[in-house]
């Protein structure tokens, strides 16, 4: 849980990062008046970029995403702050403040429905699909503002609630309401499945509807546009990273991410090999799904190694920790408690997956653990895993659920 909460509180590492500077820049007029114009070029390149590396990662959410947010800032420039900002003689745009509420509702409207809709079908039915359904959803509202601007104008700035109008927010009370509503959908998604696009989609829907509240000002969809098309396009990048290096069941680091840590570790180390001891039986007796609910349960425990070390799934029911600036002896506590810990832990067992041959409430599995340290005889980190391998089936040959040290 703790480590569930860190994990999700770090995806808001970078979108809060650009959001925060964003608005740094705006409220203290940082951009020079030569860049203007370039910042609103930058616009159509970075949503030109982050789209093709959505696609080239075929994450329709994000192309989706990218092309709502370019949306809202290609309206909000033509509709809303065109005539207002650029000549004070243009003639009055009296489209414009229906053109806004429509943009506040349907932004984060569109953003949360996109974002519900998960990418399982084939790319192609997956675009085809969205741009079906985002089309029309646009093309409705269109044609109600065309046919009954005045109805839709009131319906959507009307104060329902005179007792709770908050008179400094910008927002209309049915939009702010969907906002809320968007947001609190968003983060229940979030929390349920921490993922750094959700994280980035999240930041950039408060940001940009921050920007609806300031757009008068300056730059202020341009430079917010173009913070919120950064998040989500950096998502993309940090998703395939965790593709690269994370193992997808547990949330470790994978099997290349050790290899790359190995390559680091200087002279003094140790190196452990934790595997579930048998597993094969587990799975046979409560299935393969329950296995991998143990696996995660196991790669959790793990993951709380102290003493300095790090966990990784090396692969199947086997765990590499690594500890720098320990020898064997040293290491093995830490590995001691994380075997205990694992010993006495209970998995609850579902109703559903609750097989013919065991009605338990729970179970619990035991791991055997094996450590060797880098010496003259064990110099590269390929012969010190051999020999903490060795070690490790030692503690299988002795009976298991113990921890061997390699001599
Ligand atoms: N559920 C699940 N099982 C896995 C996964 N990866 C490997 N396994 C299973 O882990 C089992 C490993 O079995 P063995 O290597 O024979 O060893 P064991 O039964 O654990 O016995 P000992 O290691 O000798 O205690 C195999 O049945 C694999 O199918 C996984 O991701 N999920």
């Amino acid at each position: 849980m703790y480590y569930r909460l860190i994990y999700t509180l770090q995806l808001f590492i970078a979108p809060l990062s650009l959001a925060a500077g964003c608005f740094a820049v705006i409220k203290l007029q940082l951009l020079p008046e030569s860049l203007h114009s370039f910042s609103e070029l930058l616009v159509w390149v970075f949503a030109v970029t982050g789209g093709l590396l959505a696609l080239s990662y075929a994450r329709t959410r994000v192309l989706f995403a990218l092309l709502l947010v370019l949306l809202s800032y290609w309206l909000l420039e033509q509709q809303v702050q065109q005539p207002s900002l650029h000549s004070t003689s243009a003639p009055i745009n009296l489209g414009a403040p229906l053109s806004y509420l429509l943009i506040s509702l349907l932004l984060p409207l569109l953003l949360t429905l996109n974002s519900l809709w998960s990418e399982r079908f084939h790319l192609m039915h997956d675009l085809l699909l969205r741009t079906l359904v985002f089309s029309f959803c646009c093309i409705i509202f269109y044609a109600i503002s065309q046919s009954f601007p005045l109805q839709l104008s009131d319906a959507l700035s009307t104060t329902y609630f005179p007792s709770i109008y908050v008179n400094h927010l910008g927002l209309a009370q049915l939009p702010l309401l969907t906002f809320f509503v968007c947001i609190f959908i968003l983060l229940i998604q979030l929390i349920r499945n921490p993922q750094p696009y959700l994280a980035a989609q999240l930041t950039a829907l408060i940001s940009m509807v921050l920007m609806l509240q300031w757009f008068h000002q300056p730059l202020t969809p341009t430079l917010v546009t173009l913070a919120a098309l950064l998040m989500l396009s950096l998502a993309v990048l940090q998703e395939a990273f965790q593709m690269a290096f994370r193992d997808d069941l547990t949330g470790l680091p994978g099997r290349r991410a050790l290899n790359e840590r190995l390559q680091r570790l200087g002279r003094n180390y140790s190196l452990a090999m934790a595997d579930v001891d048998h597993f094969k039986k587990f799975n046979d007796t409560y299935g393969h799904d329950l296995g991998d609910q143990v696996l995660k349960m196991v790669a959790t425990q793990l993951n709380k190694v102290s003493g300095g070390g790090k966990a990784y799934r090396y692969g199947g029911e086997e765990f590499t920790l690594v500890f720098p600036s320990k020898n064997s002896e040293q290491a093995q506590p830490y590995l001691e408690k994380l075997r205990i810990a694992i010993e006495n832990y209970q998995v609850k067992i579902r109703e559903e997956a609750k097989t013919a041959k065991s009605k338990t409430d729970s179970v619990s599995v035991t791991i055997s653990m094996g450590v060797a340290e880098r010496s003259s005889s064990l110099a590269t980190p390929e012969d010190v895993i051999k020999a903490a391998d060795e070690a490790l089936y030692k503690a299988k040959g002795a009976g298991r659920n113990q921890t061997a040290i390699y001599k």
